[in-house]
């Protein structure tokens, strides 16, 4: 075999934190390789070495058999490495040819060459199957036709390795669909492509061979054909995992919320949210299953208090919740609680030390403090409890929130939520990012707080984690709830017509 990347014995610590160990790994030229492991087993360090944002502390990376130094994204490129972010470095008002020439160019030359540079990128776009419009501004563009852009543009630099790190998980299914196919169609003209995921359909779908990391070490590279998620994911954990949930049919309580004909608009007025009307019992899980971008995340908002809605009445607990208690402090009071789905922008505080990021929106609670000074080792405390319980690696309540890796700091909202024993919990996207082993934790935990008579409205782009969880669901298209299934009763195609707006009438 040709080797397109070859990493030998790679070392590399964050303080306490020895984050890839000895770590080796041989990619062929021409396949796709994926890479999997749990929350902060490493992945993220080890591409983020190849392409040079951090230096290895010892180890040698090899490119076509020949040892190279990567020092920085700019020898990366030299090499031949490209690497597509989870979050786009895109400078949006720019078009997207323009996007492409910065930083390829210097700064002067950088009109000189547009014209060759529109001719290769209709070259790169022909031989690919790449539909883009050059001119479009990227930031009218789609999630999917942005990540398409980053592509384009490490094809334009050059790149004959590709780096994509959980590109999935900032997209629609259909748009999923289609990065697949474009992974295969570079895979068909000799790139090399390696494929960070959480998702094991993804990974027996599109790769060739898979490496497994666990706890900062390469434990196993295996040909993709011949092995299967159960024994991924024990690989990954170090032991067997449960990848459906076990539920028992439970009988649901009283009502605890009920939404009548809720209407919300969004910043710029458009109705997001169109006349929803439903009910949560206590001791249900109810799912809303859509596709991205249907309302979704607006009717959660609302519920949570962060959004007026501009028509309709939740009651909670048989009492209309008057427009005056309709904020985020109120609803948490009422024993409403929320994990939202953005966890960056409305979850956690980068900047803040865990600890403070654990008690956002709860920092007035008696047992953190008396008045305003807050019991800074109380917190502390809170904090490493939650951190052992919830598997948070590293447990260090001191450290940054920024500095833990996405699938943890995931945990840590999830922890601050659920642990204040709600009545209601909306959660969003629990899973989003999070491996394996945390994933059934998470979805037996919720299961646990159902049977402690936790009424919860699951809001998942996953249609699996949705159909596994919930014991009723509803289905959202174009703002509206266009069905109600028992989840016993019904399947993945009878909710994706549900969802794509196929009502029961016209169905
Ligand atoms: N800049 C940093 N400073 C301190 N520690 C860091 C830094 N970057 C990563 N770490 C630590 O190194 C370890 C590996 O993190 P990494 O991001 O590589 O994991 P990962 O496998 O990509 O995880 P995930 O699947 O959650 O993204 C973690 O314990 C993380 O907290």
């Amino acid at each position: 075999m040709t080797s397109a990347i070859q990493l030998n014995a790679i070392n590399k610590r964050f303080g306490a934190v020895h984050a890839n160990k000895d770590v080796s790994l041989d990619v062929e030229r021409g396949t796709i390789h994926g890479i999997v492991g749990e929350n902060g087993a490493g992945k993220s360090t080890l591409m983020s070495i190849l392409y040079g944002f951090y230096e290895a502390d010892s180890g040698e990376i090899r490119v076509g058999g020949h040892p190279v130094s990567i020092r920085s994204p700019a020898d990366a490129i030299r090499a031949g490495i490209g690497m597509v972010h989870q979050h786009f470095m895109l400078v949006e008002p720019l078009s997207v040819v323009e996007n492409v020439m910065l930083g390829a160019e210097g700064g002067a030359l950088l009109r000189k060459g547009e014209a060759k540079v529109r001719a290769e990128l209709a070259r790169l776009a022909r031989d690919y199957g790449l539909q883009i419009d050059v001119d479009a501004t990227v930031g009218e563009l789609s999630v999917g036709l942005q990540q398409r852009v980053e592509i384009l543009k490490a094809l334009y630099r050059g790149a004959d390795i590709l780096i994509l790190d959980e590109p999935t998980a900032v997209l629609t299914p259909a748009e999923a669909d289609a990065l697949f196919e474009l992974l295969r169609a570079l895979k068909a003209q000799g790139k090399t492509v390696i494929l960070i995921t959480h998702k094991l359909r993804e990974i027996m779908a599109a790769t060739d061979r898979v490496s497994v990391m666990r706890r900062g070490e390469m434990v196993a590279t295996l040909e993709t054909a011949t092995t299967s998620p159960p024994e991924l994911a024990e690989l990954m954990v170090g032991r067997r995992v449960l990848l459906r949930v076990e539920k028992e049919e439970r009988k649901p309580g009283p009502p605890l919320l009920e939404v009548s004909d809720l209407s919300v608009v969004d910043a710029r007025g458009v109705l997001r949210v169109a006349r929803a009307s439903f009910t949560i019992h206590a001791g249900e899980i109810v799912g809303i299953a859509g596709v991205s971008g249907n309302g979704q995340s607006e009717l959660l908002e609302a519920l949570a208090g962060m959004r007026r809605p501009v028509l309709g009445t939740i009651r909670f607990e048989g009492r209309e919740i008057p427009p005056g208690e309709h904020n985020p402090h109120r609803m948490r009071q009422l024993g409403l609680l929320h994990v939202p789905e953005d966890r960056l922008r409305m979850g956690l505080v980068p900047a803040f030390p865990a600890f403070e990021s654990a008690v956002l929106g709860f920092s007035d609670e008696p047992q953190l403090g008396r008045g305003p000074i807050l019991d800074h080792g109380r917190m502390v405390a809170d904090l490493a409890r939650k951190m052992e319980q919830y598997d948070v690696r590293p447990p260090a309540p001191r450290l940054k929130t920024s500095k833990f890796s996405g699938g943890n700091q995931q945990k840590i909202v999830l922890a601050r939520e659920i642990e204040r024993k709600p009545k209601v919990l909306l959660v969003g996207q629990p899973t989003r990012g999070v491996d394996i082993g945390a994933i059934e934790f998470i979805h037996r935990r919720l299961v646990a707080l159902r049977d402690a008579g936790v009424g919860i409205l699951l809001v998942s782009v996953e249609l699996d984690e949705i159909m596994n969880l919930s014991d009723r669901i509803l289905t959202m298209c174009g703002g509206q709830i266009t069905g109600e299934r028992r989840a016993s009763e019904t399947s993945e195609q009878d909710l994706g017509l549900l969802m794509a707006g196929v009502t029961e009438e016209a169905a």
